[in-house]
């Protein structure tokens, strides 16, 4: 588990993070998310305490990670996956990692076989696609086998395939009860990766809950109907007061929900040929949530 307490970040006039408190609990992926400039790197290098808070605090399973008796066997992170040695090969770059930091040798082929790079172990890393280089750094990541795990844009760069294998690998950790951390820019894709989020914007925490709850929350959670019996609908949807527009010849019903207008239209005599809640994008709700939060806007940017 993951608990920030009024976490604060001051560079000189810059107030990077500003009095954030939030939870990332186990057995979930968690996704951060917040436009640019929002203060997630900086959360996530307080939270691995390379930059210290000027307020606040943020401990891993209880305890600041300074004070961390083993960092690497409680947390694991991917940072930035092109900071790796060049010259040296994926394997002697592991051991050197395990060496460092007092862990078992074993555990760097077990980490290079969970990851795909066995066969390639031997390349320098200077070589390595950018696909095998995040690979490669979270099988750093993963070998302390730590149960809190941080990502910071782990998919940037990678083809789908990448991306699709990213996505299962962390759905599989946090199945283990591990807790999974991730920021990410591709919202379509968190959509799909993160069950819960903490959203901020400008250093402030905007959300906090599942992704479900927060695309619910910024979206008319509408019906799509569509009939060929479509005036027997309008009437009777009229008749009961209901709110509803029509869009690309369907109707599009914002205050009733689907049993409830299954209901009507049987009573009505008015055929469904579709009857599906409209759901909105994550793209949309974190738009609609984050557009005041944004730091420079086009138009003020472009000035
Ligand atoms: N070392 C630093 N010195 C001064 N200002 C900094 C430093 N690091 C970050 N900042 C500032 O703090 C704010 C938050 O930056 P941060 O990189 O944490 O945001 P981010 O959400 O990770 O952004 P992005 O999505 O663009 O990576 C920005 O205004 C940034 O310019």
């Amino acid at each position: 588990m993951i608990e920030a307490a009024r976490l604060t970040k001051r560079y000189g006039d810059v107030l990077a993070v500003d009095d954030l408190s939030f939870t990332v609990s186990p057995g979930r992926v968690t996704g951060f998310l917040g436009p640019n400039g929002a203060g997630k790197s900086t959360t996530m290098r307080m939270i691995l305490g390379v930059d210290a808070p000027s307020e606040g605090h943020v401990e891993i399973d209880g305890r600041p990670y300074r004070e961390l008796d083993h960092p690497l066997r409680t947390v694991g992170a991917l940072l930035d996956a092109s900071a790796r040695h060049p010259g040296r090969t994926a394997r002697d770059h592991l051991r050197w990692l395990a060496a460092t930091n007092d862990l078992p040798v074993k555990r760097v082929d077990e980490v290079l076989a969970m990851v795909g790079l066995t066969s390639v172990a031997k390349k320098r890393a200077g070589q390595y696609s950018l696909g095998m280089l995040q690979r490669l750094g979270i099988a750093g990541a993963l070998l302390g086998d730590p149960r809190v795990l941080l990502f910071d844009e782990p998919v940037n760069g990678l083809d789908p395939e990448g991306i699709a294998w990213i996505r299962q690998l962390m759905h599989a950790l946090a199945a283990e009860g591990r807790t999974i951390f991730v920021s990410s820019h591709l919202l379509p894709e968190m959509a799909q990766t993160a069950q819960d989020l903490v959203v901020i914007g400008k250093g402030k925490l905007i959300y906090q809950g599942t992704t479900e709850e927060f695309i619910a929350r910024a979206t008319d959670n509408a019906v799509r109907v569509r009939s060929p019996h479509l005036p027997e609908l309008r009437e009777a949807l009229t008749a009961r007061g209901a709110n509803f527009r029509e869009e690309g010849g369907a109707l599009l019903v914002s205050d009733m929900d689907s049993d409830a207008i299954g209901e009507l239209a049987f009573r009505a005599g008015a055929t469904l040929h579709e009857l599906s809640p409209a759901r909105g994008s994550l793209e949309t709700a974190f738009l609609q949530l984050t557009g005041e939060a944004v730091e420079y806007h086009a138009t003020e940017a472009t000035r």
